[in-house]
């Protein structure tokens, strides 16, 4: 299990900025969270924290147990804490198999290159030689991604915004890889996301907003929650709406 304690994170600016204000959360094994949340609510710093990207001004963040707050994010790998980026990194004349291999190398059990591009969907005869570069899409690149999270055998996996930037059908695939994922191994994955497809494969989801958990719950209880946001006020014209509120006439 990941749990974050009390954490919290301030930048150093013109005048400091608490970006994540005492942070509680625990992050059990086999299980997916989904965290969303408006823009700039601290999603992707939280992401940075669980890596170790940043470390938190103050607050404790335990794996199994073991305080890893201080560990930087390559002694965080090493324990099994991974991460799939916003935007995947493309290396010129690096093969698809070379970036598996390299992953997998990482894993104490054998494993088998061609199987995991099977399990995200893609025909190793089509791209174990293919170059890591440009010439992939970006829905191609998300999942060989995904297969190097599976192939280092994560305890925690923490992807930003998977589905950026890839169109409807591979958004399909990705998501059955999520499920698939869910199903054959015991990873804890940590999915960054505002797409309600997304969240829908949420065992949990966790709401973020100025810093802060605002709500979290179980998927179905957390979805209802946004599709009768009873606060929402927009537009006659929105199907959530209501619209008629004194506080929206002028
Ligand atoms: N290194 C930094 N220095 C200063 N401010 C930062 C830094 N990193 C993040 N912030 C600020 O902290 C807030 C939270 O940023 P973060 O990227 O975590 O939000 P987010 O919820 O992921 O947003 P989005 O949905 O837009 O991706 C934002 O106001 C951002 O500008």
């Amino acid at each position: 299990m990941l749990e974050l304690q009390q954490v919290s994170l301030e930048v150093e600016g013109d005048k400091s900025f608490e970006i994540l204000k005492n942070i509680n959360l625990k992050f059990y094994e086999k299980k997916i969270y989904v965290v969303t949340g408006p823009n700039g609510g601290g999603k992707s710093s939280l992401a940075k924290i669980i890596m170790g990207v940043y470390n938190p001004t103050s607050g404790k963040i335990q794996l199994d147990g073991q305080d890893i707050t201080p560990l930087n994010i390559t002694e965080r790998a090493r324990m099994g804490i991974g991460y799939a980026f916003q935007n995947p990194p493309r290396f010129k004349g690096l093969k698809v198999k070379d970036l598996l291999r390299m992953a997998a190398s990482h894993n104490p059990e054998k494993i088998n290159i061609c199987d995991l591009l099977y399990d995200v969907g893609l025909c190793a005869q089509d791209y174990l030689n293919r170059d890591v570069d440009v010439s992939l899409s970006g829905g191609e690149m998300k999942r060989i991604e995904i297969a190097t999270v599976l192939a280092r055998n994560l305890k925690v996996a923490v992807f930003d915004e998977p589905e950026a930037g890839i169109d409807l059908w591979s958004f399909q695939k990705l998501a059955e890889t999520f499920r698939d994922i869910h199903v054959k191994y015991d990873t804890t994955i940590v999915i960054i996301s505002h797409q309600e497809r997304i969240m829908e494969l949420a065992d949990e989801i966790i709401i973020m907003s100025n810093g802060m958990i605002s709500a979290q719950s179980e998927r179905d209880i957390i979805l209802a929650g946004i599709m009768n946001n009873a606060a929402c006020a927009c537009s006659t014209k929105c199907v959530k709406g209501v619209g008629q509120s004194a506080e929206c006439l002028g």
